[in-house]
């Protein structure tokens, strides 16, 4: 299969110190500092309004005023060479719904690598359909599409350049439990076989122990970073929800504690 990162793992592939993102008139990430690892799933998990689809455009390079350190795969995030090295799949479905599956797929590889030979990029294009599972419905314009099926082209999209990393906002939203289950196995294949970083958010709580490593954020912060299973010993939680409310309330804690010290 073909390897998606040429870099070495230790190296991570997001590193951030510091970093704080305006929006409006109002700090909505506050000093966060963190690191996504190479070649693994790092689930970005917290409520709704918490600021993960901000971090994400700050790391694809999208988001205005960001300030402190953002490296994403050995340079600044924004920076040009970058573009064709990260695959970004927004909540909405980014597709032209009056032309095929394939039609669609076509005209994003053309404009991704326009001097590619016609036979190469219809090899990239069939590869990501049935990467995505939609071979069947290649020929099915895509405003047709159910929701989940669009949001695959758009993943498809994505996938299309075989970036070393993949940034997907709430990838699996509104899919039924069979479809997320196969969406998870792909994610995974493409860590574990292709060697790609994943960066995915969700607000639900249950996909957190199919990464391999967890941000949890809540209200433009990072609570805590780590492996599910370590988040669960040191909290000592059953599950990653649990030990989220626990962090919850020990941050909270600590926030009494330094006012009445003040
Ligand atoms: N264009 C904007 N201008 C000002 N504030 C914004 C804008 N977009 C988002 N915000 C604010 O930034 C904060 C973080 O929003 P963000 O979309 O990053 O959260 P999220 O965790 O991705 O939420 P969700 O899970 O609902 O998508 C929220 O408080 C939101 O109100």
């Amino acid at each position: 299969m073909m390897n998606y990162s040429s870099r070495p793992p230790e190296e991570p592939a997001v590193h951030a110190q510091d970093l704080t993102v305006v929006r409006g008139s109002r700090p909505v990430l506050r000093g966060l500092g963190f690191t996504v690892p190479r070649g693994r799933i790092t689930g970005l998990l917290g409520p709704s309004g918490c600021g993960k689809s901000t971090l994400m455009r700050a790391v694809v390079g999208t988001q205005a005023k960001v300030t402190g350190t953002l490296d994403v795969l050995g340079r600044p995030a924004g920076h040009p060479s970058l573009r064709t090295r990260i695959g970004y799949v927004t909540q909405a479905p980014s597709v032209y719904g009056d032309l095929t599956v394939r039609q669609n797929l076509d005209y994003f590889a053309a404009i991704l690598d326009p001097g590619k030979a016609g036979a190469d990029r219809r090899h990239d294009v069939e590869r990501v359909l049935a990467d995505v599972d939609l071979t069947g419905h290649a020929d099915s314009l895509a405003g047709t599409l159910s929701g989940g099926q669009r949001s695959r082209v758009s993943l498809a999209v994505a996938l299309l350049g075989t970036p070393e990393l993949l940034v997907l906002d709430e990838p699996t939203v509104g899919l039924d439990p069979v479809l997320r289950r196969d969406l998870w196995q792909l994610f995974h294949s493409l860590a574990e076989d292709r060697g790609a970083t994943l960066l995915v958010s969700s607000h639900v709580m249950d996909e957190a122990e199919r990464c391999h490593r967890l941000l949890l954020m809540r209200a433009g912060e990072v609570l805590a970073e780590g492996a599910p299973e370590a988040l669960r010993t040191r909290t000592g939680a059953d599950t990653v929800e649990t030990a989220f409310l626990r962090l919850v309330d020990e941050a909270a804690a600590a926030a009494r504690t330094e006012e009445s010290t003040r």
